[in-house]
């Protein structure tokens, strides 16, 4: 195969360019005839919280991998989730709602389809659901099996999550992997897709008129959209129309990643519209996405000060429309790891424990700091609304 060549198929939606199509439909034959991974009756849990005024702790890794998923690990990042929430609970008197990016993050749509080192061209790692981060021919050649794979891992993550309070989410990004578990219920008739309670759509696929946008319209899962800095108004004016018709409250949320310098301003012409609508659409903030930068030595980073100064614009924003901040979404680890600087990029820093398979993440300590900031702006917020209140009360 020659892997300098993969752009064609890979811009198709950023779906991998699997060598032998004849095993793309044995793996999806295979999906298709596997147990689903979570049950309706999950999912409209999920759609009945979510449509209640709690707050969204959404979080986890960037990329699981399938080397990762032990029970230790996930029981590390659930108490992790807790931890957060806790504290989020704690400052704020606000109830939170706990969906993981796990049980399932397993495709990362890279920015570039092929990667260069010292003269060798190979496909990018895409996830563990299509290859693997060994930079060798055999790692990364997509196998469609490794969607098989990925539910039988998503399986035994669920397992040890069970009973833990956490639901399970990730981007529904390989169809090949989402449309074999999506079925219609027996008892209501709705399509879910089975692959886990939550499912959204990357800032990369949230066009109108693709086909992950059009996936997502035929589910009845919650679902959420990244929107990034290249974003109008207009575009969520679409996006609602498709995803959310009937502007059901918990179905449909807009996850802001705008980028420290522009967050601001940008949300706030989101938000003056979301309000002027009366959309149910609940909004959230990463502030990690658009504020990654690479190191000297060529590692992702991402600098937790910018991460603080964009979840502060992000409130503010909710604050000056009157929209309610509806959760965060962040990039954590359970474990000790040096992925994000505190204030300015150093190799050094990066260089003690730099574990993730793509972006950058929270170690527990800068996860829980941002917890309690979290906590802490969502005070500010129940006081203007208190205000509002009693501005009206007084007319
Ligand atoms: O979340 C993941 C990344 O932001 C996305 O895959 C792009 O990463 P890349 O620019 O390293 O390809
Ligand atoms: C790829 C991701 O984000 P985005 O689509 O916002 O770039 C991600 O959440 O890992
Ligand atoms: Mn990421």
């Amino acid at each position: 195969m020659d892997f300098a060549d993969l752009s064609p198929t890979y811009a198709r939606g950023y779906q991998p360019g699997w060598p032998v199509e004849a095993e793309v439909k044995r793996a999806r034959d295979a999906l298709a005839r596997a147990d689903p991974l979570v049950p309706a009756s999950g999912i409209r849990r999920l759609q009945a919280r979510l449509a209640e005024p709690g707050f969204l702790l959404h979080a986890g890794d960037c990329a699981e991998t399938f080397r990762d998923n032990t029970r230790t690990s996930v029981a590390k990042r659930v108490s992790l989730l807790h931890a957060m929430s806790d504290a989020i609970e704690a400052k704020s008197g606000r109830p939170v709602v706990m969906v993981g990016r796990i049980a399932g993050q397993y495709a990362k749509p890279r920015s570039a389809p092929t990667e260069h080192r010292t003269g060798i061209t190979l496909p990018s790692y895409f996830g563990d659901a299509v290859n693997d981060t060994d930079f060798s021919a055999a790692g990364r050649t997509p196998d469609p099996w490794n969607l098989v794979r990925a539910h039988e891992h998503s399986k035994k993550t669920l397992s040890h999550l069970e009973g833990s309070g956490v639901f399970a989410s990730h981007e529904a990004l390989l169809l090949d992997y989402e449309q074999p578990q999506t079925r219609r219920s027996a008892d209501e008739g709705r399509v879910y897709d089975h692959s886990a309670h939550l499912l959204w759509i990357g800032e990369r696929t949230r066009s109108l008129t693709g086909d992950h946008v059009d996936f997502a319209a035929g589910i009845a899962n919650p679902i959420a959209v990244k929107i990034g800095p290249g974003a109008t108004p207009a575009a969520l004016m679409g996006l609602h129309a498709v995803l959310n018709p009937e502007n059901l409250p918990g179905r449909l949320a807009f996850i802001f990643r705008m980028g420290r310098h522009r967050a601001y301003d940008l949300a706030y012409a989101m938000l003056s519209r979301i309000m002027a609508e009366g959309w149910t659409d609940r909004v959230i903030c990463d502030p990690m996405h658009g504020n990654t930068v690479v190191s000297p030595a060529g590692l992702k980073t991402r600098v937790v000060a910018a991460i603080e100064a964009e979840t502060r614009e992000f409130f503010s924003a909710c604050n000056d429309t009157g929209v309610t901040p509806g959760g965060i979404h962040l990039e954590v680890s359970g474990d000790d790891v040096s992925e994000c600087v505190p204030a300015r990029v150093d190799d050094t820093y990066l260089a003690i424990n730099y574990r993730s398979a793509c972006d950058p993440r929270l170690n527990p300590e800068q996860a829980s700091y941002l917890a309690q900031l979290v906590g802490e702006l969502l005070v500010s917020h129940r006081h203007f609304v208190q205000r509002e209140e009693m501005t009206a009360s007084r007319r």
